[in-house]
């Protein structure tokens, strides 16, 4: 069996974001990513700073710890980073996953291809708008939603800051209109640890967000949503 690296197995929490939301599930977190977010609120998983907390883990060691953490209280797992999709072995993962009856997830941002995304039940594509410092690669990504098109099980996420990211999504949405299509609000504080005060402000950034939606002709088939995660227990890692 090949081994994957991975940051971190937490859980059960609830899905936070997307397509799922609410949905109880366990994390695991990859290590390494193929883009430098500015404003990543997973940096630690490809900035070095947790580097020492890596694990070279096969797909039965993970089944182990996920046990060990969450018991017989989970049916869900979702594969985050990091990005997941840099890693062929993540599909040895799934096919246990799904032996053992478990319902998978997967967080990328959509510049790689794996074909175990044709298994994934819950997939969201989450490409970077211009805040991010990324430049899409629309080949790509015009290729692995043409193929993921049959499963039906892909959505789109676009996190968004400033109105250049909402053009953006707002692009992004037109030129896939049969994709589930999800807004989310930017964190931009990603350091701070009062709670209290972080949930006002996103809850402040979050009306924003539901205004331009609103008020966008381009923006009718969407869904818009908070972290939820973040709402509940701010910058905390491992919820
Ligand atoms: C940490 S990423 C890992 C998966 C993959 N690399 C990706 O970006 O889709 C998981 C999700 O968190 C989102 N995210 C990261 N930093 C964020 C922030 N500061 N505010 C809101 N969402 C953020 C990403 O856009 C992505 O949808
Ligand atoms: N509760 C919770 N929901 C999440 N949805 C996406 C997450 C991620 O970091 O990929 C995440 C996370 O880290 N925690
Ligand atoms: S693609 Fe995801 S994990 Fe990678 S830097 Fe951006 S938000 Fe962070
Ligand atoms: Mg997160």
């Amino acid at each position: 069996m090949n081994s994957i690296p991975v940051l971190e197995i937490f859980g059960p929490t609830i899905q936070g974001e997307g397509m799922v939301v609410g949905r109880k599930t366990m994390f695991v977190r990859t290590a390494g990513c193929d883009y430098r977010c500015s404003w990543c609120d997973s940096a630690f998983t490809w900035d070095g700073s947790g580097k020492a907390d890596i694990q070279k883990m096969t797909a039965d060691e993970i089944w182990d710890q996920l046990v060990a953490v969450g018991g017989e209280r989970f049916d869900h797992v979702t594969i985050s980073g990091g990005n997941p999709a840099l890693l062929s072995a993540i599909g040895e993962l799934v096919q246990l996953l799904h032996t053992k009856g478990i319902q998978t997830a997967l967080e990328t941002q959509g510049s790689r291809w794996q074909p175990w995304m044709l298994d994934i039940d819950d997939l969201t594509l989450s490409p970077k708008p211009p805040s991010s410092g990324m430049k899409t690669n629309f080949n790509v990504l015009d290729q692995i939603i043409e193929q993921l098109r049959p499963q039906n099980n892909t959505s789109l996420k676009v996190v968004v800051f400033d109105d250049a990211d909402f053009e953006y999504a707002t692009d992004i949405h037109s030129r896939y209109k049969d994709v589930p299509f999800f807004l989310q609000v930017g964190n931009d504080d990603i350091t701070s640890t009062d709670t209290v005060a972080l949930t006002q402000h996103l809850l402040g950034r979050y009306e924003w967000l539901v205004d331009k939606t609103i008020a966008s002709t381009a923006m009718n088939n969407v869904r818009v949503l908070p972290q939820v995660h973040t709402l509940l227990w701010g910058n905390k890692r491992g919820v």
